[in-house]
């Protein structure tokens, strides 16, 4: 066992809390050597004897060093000094036999101490510091448990001797710490501000309050947040005033650091500048939450933009109804962008009806990352304080979008165009898919940025560069591309022009312009200069029509169905899948239209007709691009064969969508011939037999192809059952909710909680 310790004798110099834990550790181990210790307080040497914690012990380091294997210094650090003196009397001018460690909390004076005593740091001295304590103290507070998942944290001399250094770790090892090393000047700086500052607030608030008249009330009042605050300032005062006397350098630098936040944030209270409160509060409240994270060992997001990533499946009843009045969550295509125009304008934007789905969750965190203070979202309400054009901040880390390709290529844009670096990143489907279709263009414009080989995330973004507006031809039919160089454009000299070889959706367009921010169409070009700016507004986002999809094409496909989906977004570069639906026979219609906020909604009721099958219209492809894989559902349940051409677009969506609907068709028994940009569909609807038999299907964790074969399962003969469902929470949360309304049988197996 390489982790053994297999010390014939362990001396602890200092019996109090971090050495009587140390002993309690090694003695629930199974340690089997002696332990022994040295302390000037006999009472603390009986007591650990009586503890059962060491074997013997007593006040003079002259007769317990001499036969220790090893010596650990559990003294305070001021007294280390004299404590070396001692050993360094007592032990025998050659000291490689003995191995000799620490647990200071600042590594800086403690190494000069030994530097004084031995005239170097021995190599068999190997520098340690435990991060973990109590503010308790004594031997009599040991804890076996101390270590356990605590770090500890090594500063060995470069010419350490590597087998006194396998020997410390070993030891601490033993106790459930994790090892780690780090020079002393990078220890001394980190422990500064991350333990050292916090005490000296701890206790200068205390003591502060403890001075004030009424501080009886004070304490017998004080709530948790006080008591959360300040526990560490019962700590052991002799030892904090040693740290602070050996860190002074590091520790008045981190103070000047929180000195010059404080105020800062005493100015905007004192201004009621709430924005600026705001702002702060929301960043700290995040980067705590982030901290918490990384403490309990699980990943940012993970924890607070997916759902529990355990396998989600979903086990779907064959037959049921699609009937009622239904309203589905808010557009994910508005939404994204009502955070990133919202984050860029100048005042408080307010939206209306926002996805609080996983993808537009992430562009929300992104900007908070960015230092913008958001609110919400409350059902669907988020209050957006807007920075202006030039106020996004660099984040700390790289920006993580999840599942979403909109929000890459969209923040790509925006990205180019700041002074500072960044870093995009999503999850293993994002991170598959191509972006040489933004950086390649963007670089035209002038942008700096490495993406990883194949074009593919993450993307690396120099900051800084002068961007120039370009004539772009896309080479696809792409709203997000359209997109991200109008972004782009935004902070480019000059027009920039993008021609689309379809249209696309234009809610970029139609969000600039209520944005205040001209942006202008003549066919299929669309141009806007740069250096404008964007003013904040309200924005009302309709529900999505690519989310209300999966119940028009429920109750396309079900005899006697009759659905009414509320408010739908009915923008004309969106409603392909009304338009295909219509010419395969559906009984459509709209009622309700009206504006909101620059886009038409209306509310939609769907009642079952007998569909058959069409060729679909090139032109609509563009229109109807997430809908296919509903689309595919309608072409099974129609008479005759349904032929789509030109949609190779379909094959870098979240999965091959070509393939994975062709896939789960063939495991239904659907006949269906696959071309490189299409499929042909070969359906049936004969109304009382089954469409086709039932299956176990795998969604590639594509969101869209799970919502498909869920709805499908109305026409099966037998149960779907559709595996790796967990990311339909990226765009439509309450899916099952909303299906098992309107009369499907869904079970959900493997959510976590
Ligand atoms: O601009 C947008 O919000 C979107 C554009 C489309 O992607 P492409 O631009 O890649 O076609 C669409 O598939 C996506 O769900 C959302
Ligand atoms: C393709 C989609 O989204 P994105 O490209 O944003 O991941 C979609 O929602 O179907």
């Amino acid at each position: 066992m390489p982790n053994r310790v297999s010390e014939s004798r362990l001396l602890i110099v200092g019996l109090g809390l971090i050495g009587g834990s140390l002993a309690a550790a090694l003695r629930e181990v199974g340690f089997d050597g002696k332990i022994a210790a040295c302390d000037p307080d006999a009472s603390e040497i009986e007591r650990g004897i009586d503890m059962g914690l060491i074997d013997s012990g007593g006040t003079a380091l002259s007769q317990q060093a001499p036969g220790a294997s090893m010596i650990v210094l559990a003294v305070p650090v001021l007294a280390m000094e004299s404590v070396m003196r001692e050993l360094a009397d007592v032990l025998p001018e050659d000291m490689a036999h003995v191995v000799i460690t620490d647990v200071g909390s600042t590594k800086a004076t403690i190494r000069d101490c030994a530097r004084r005593v031995f005239g170097r740091v021995p190599p068999t001295l190997v520098l340690g510091h435990p991060i973990a304590g109590s503010e308790k103290s004594g031997v009599a507070a040991a804890n076996p448990k101390l270590y356990v998942n605590h770090k500890v944290i090594l500063t060995p001399e470069p010419d350490v001797d590597p087998d006194a250094l396998t020997r410390v770790r070993a030891l601490w090892q033993a106790t459930g710490a994790e090892v780690l090393e780090m020079d002393v000047a990078q220890h001394d700086h980190v422990l500064a501000r991350t333990s050292h500052l916090p005490h000296l607030l701890a206790f200068s608030l205390v003591d502060t309050l403890a001075r004030q008249d009424q501080r009886l009330d004070i304490f017998r009042y004080a709530a948790g947040g006080f008591r959360d605050f300040t526990r560490i300032a019962g700590s052991d005062p002799v030892m904090w005033r040693d740290i602070f006397i050996a860190n002074r350098d590091a520790v008045l630098a981190s103070l000047d650091d929180f000195e010059a936040g404080l105020s800062k944030l005493r100015a905007a209270v004192e201004a009621g500048n709430s924005d600026a409160m705001l702002a702060t509060f929301d960043r700290a409240s995040h980067a705590r939450h982030y901290f918490e994270s990384l403490l309990n060992d699980t990943s940012y997001q993970a924890e607070y933009l997916m759902q529990p990533q355990g396998q989600v499946t979903y086990r779907v009843r064959p037959g049921g109804q699609a009937q009622g009045r239904l309203r589905v969550p808010g557009d994910k295509s508005i939404s994204h962008r009502s955070i990133m125009l919202g984050a860029l304008a100048e005042g408080v934007s307010e939206v209306k009806g926002f996805l609080e789905g996983e993808d537009s969750l992430a562009t929300l965190q992104a900007f908070r990352e960015m230092g913008v203070a958001i609110e919400g979202p409350h059902q669907g309400r988020v209050t957006i304080h807007g920075v202006g054009m030039h106020g996004l901040k660099a984040p700390s880390g790289p920006l993580y979008v999840g599942n979403s390709g909109t929000a890459m290529r969209l923040f790509a844009g925006l990205l180019a165009g700041q002074a500072f670096d960044s870093e995009l990143t999503g999850d293993a489907s994002l991170n598959k898919r191509p972006m040489g279709r933004v950086a390649d263009p963007l670089r035209l414009m002038g942008a700096v940025i490495d993406t990883a080989e194949g074009g593919r995330p993450p993307l690396n973004i120099h900051g800084g560069a002068a961007l120039k507006g370009i004539d772009y031809d896309l080479p696809m039919a792409s709203a997000q591309v359209k997109s991200c160089l109008l972004f782009a454009g935004m902070y480019a000299e000059g027009e920039t022009r993008v021609r689309e070889p379809a249209p696309t959706r234009d809610h970029t367009e139609r969000m600039l312009n209520g944005f205040g921010y001209p942006v202008q169409r003549d066919g299929d070009t669309c141009w806007l200069a740069g250096g404008g700016k964007l003013t904040a507004g309200p924005i009302d986002v309709p529900s999505d029509i690519s989310s209300a999809t999966f119940f028009l094409v429920a109750a396309a496909i079900t005899p006697g169905a009759d659905i009414t989906l509320e408010h739908v977004g009915i923008n004309p570069t969106r409603i392909g899948v009304i338009n295909i639906l219509t010419l395969m026979g559906a009984d459509l219609t709209l009622s309700s239209q009206a504006e909101v906020g620059g886009e038409p909604v209306a509310d939609i009721r769907i009642r079952y007709a007998p569909l058959k099958g069409i060729d679909i219209p090139a032109d609509q492809v563009p229109l109807a691009i997430d809908e296919f894989p509903a689309l595919f559902i309608a072409a099974a349940n129609a008479e005759g064969t349904t032929r789509l051409r030109g949609a190779e677009e379909l094959r870098v969506k979240e999965s091959d969508r070509i393939q994975a609907m062709a896939d789960g068709l063939a495991i239904l028994g659907v006949e269906h011939t696959v071309v490189e940009d299409g499929i042909d569909i070969v359906g049936n609807n004969r109304e009382n037999v089954p469409s086709y038999g039932g299956g176990r299907i795998d969604s590639l964790g594509d969101h869209r192809i799970a919502m498909a074969f869920t709805v499908a399962a109305l026409r099966a003969g037998n149960e779907i059952v559709i595996d790796d469902c967990a990311n339909v929470g990226t765009s439509f949360p309450n899916f099952v909710e909303l299906a098992t309304r309107i009369g499907l049988g869904v079970k959900v197996e493997g959510e976590n909680g």
